[in-house]
């Protein structure tokens, strides 16, 4: 199963779980608490994983990495955005290095 799990299992769950009862699911509960709600659980997880890569053992940085993701993917969900629509995205960047993009910004 590990193996071959994989973010789109996960955006499939959360898809999923956001028509269960919300007695039973925590992802139905975040999203039916709103987009700020589910931001900020995204934030809260996004400090953590800084810790954890500053800090933390290689077991915290795995285990806050993955809540990052699953909080990601609620957020990605409460929006209507598709982790497809991500993919589109960072296969348009393969066209250009980050650097030449950097240099190509227009400067403020
Ligand atoms: N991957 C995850 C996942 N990662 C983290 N979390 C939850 O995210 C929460 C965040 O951790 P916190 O310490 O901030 O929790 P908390 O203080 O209780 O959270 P809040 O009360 O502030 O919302 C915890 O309750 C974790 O269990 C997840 N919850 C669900 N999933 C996936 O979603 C599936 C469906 O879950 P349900 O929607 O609950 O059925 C699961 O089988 C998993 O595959």
């Amino acid at each position: 199963m590990s193996d071959s799990f994989s973010l789109a299992d996960l955006e499939a769950i959360v898809a999923a779980r956001a028509s269960a009862d919300a007695g039973a699911s925590y992802t139905r509960s975040l999203l039916d608490k709103g987009v700020a709600k589910c931001a900020q659980k995204l934030g809260e997880e996004a400090v953590e994983t800084v810790i954890a890569a500053v800090s933390g053992s290689e077991k915290d940085l795995v285990g806050e990495a993955s809540d990052l993701l699953y909080h990601l993917m609620v957020v990605l969900k409460a929006r209507g955005v598709s982790l497809a629509d991500i993919h589109a995205e960072l296969a348009r960047r393969t066209a250009q290095s980050g650097l030449a993009e950097k240099a190509a910004r227009p400067t403020a």
